[in-house]
């Protein structure tokens, strides 16, 4: 998978050298790079905002640099990537969108600041390639820098090869619409606290409906709206008797 990121902050991605990610990077799987927007400025102050037309606080991105900038980075003689643009007025961010993305060949991420970026910039370039406001929660953030780095850590743990166990991908929260259940580690008690005895029985029939008990109470107490997408006929009889 291809990343290109732009922001005028480009320091903020360097967390994107570490752990996973940075092995991701190193060994191919993840070709990133990030761009500064000021690089598509040409005058001496390396503009990148303005007023608002219709009044209002703040500043707006100018549509220039980010014009040059798309172009620069999505040229019309290749594949359109998916451009995604982090705003509190997207749409959310979910994990089922983190599937999605990572099976795109090419993420372009739009990082905006100030009061957001001119609305021509994303209705020019929905005429050539997808493009997605998305929104990572209802809070408001200083601008998209940080929402980028969430999303990629959640659609690239996803790629083949970057987590060392695929398997934790399939009991995690979300992994089957739900919250996944508490867990354990050594030693058996700690501070007087004991391990489920369920989870040292070595009945793994016993232990998986006791996970899936807790993950549904979980989910009920902590996530009620999770339930209300959920199949019944996903649940084993017992788990709807009970
Ligand atoms: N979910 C969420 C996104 C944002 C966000 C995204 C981009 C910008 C640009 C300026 N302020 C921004 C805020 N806040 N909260």
């Amino acid at each position: 998978m291809r990343v290109d990121i732009v922001s005028i902050f480009p320091e903020y991605f360097a967390p994107l050298d570490l752990s996973l990610i940075g092995r991701a990077r190193a060994n191919g799987t993840l070709r990133l790079a990030v761009h500064d927007l000021r690089g598509w400025t040409h005058d001496v102050h390396r503009t990148v905002d303005d007023t608002p037309y219709g009044g209002g606080p703040g500043m707006v991105m100018r549509p220039e640099p980010w014009g040059e900038a798309l172009d620069a980075l999505a040229p019309a003689e290749l594949t359109p990537p998916r451009l995604l643009v982090p705003s509190p007025a997207g749409v959310p961010f979910t994990q089922a969108m983190a599937h999605e993305l990572a099976a795109e060949p090419h993420l372009l991420f739009a990082c905006g600041r100030y009061e957001g970026i001119d609305q021509r910039v994303l209705d020019h370039a929905a005429t050539r390639m997808p493009v997605t406001e998305v929104s990572l929660g209802d809070y408001v953030l200083f601008g998209g820098e940080v929402a980028v780095l969430v999303i990629l850590e959640a659609v690239t743990r996803l790629l083949p090869g970057v987590l060392g166990n695929a398997g934790s991908l399939a009991e995690e929260s979300h992994a089957h619409g739900l919250l996944e259940a508490p867990m354990y580690t050594k030693p058996a008690t700690w501070r007087g606290l004991p391990v489920p005895e369920v989870l040292r029985s070595g009945d793994h029939g016993r232990i998986a409906r006791w996970r899936r008990d807790e993950a549904l109470v979980r989910t009920g107490r902590r996530r009620p709206d999770m339930l209300t997408g959920l199949d019944p006929q996903s649940l084993d009889k017992r788990d709807v008797a009970a």
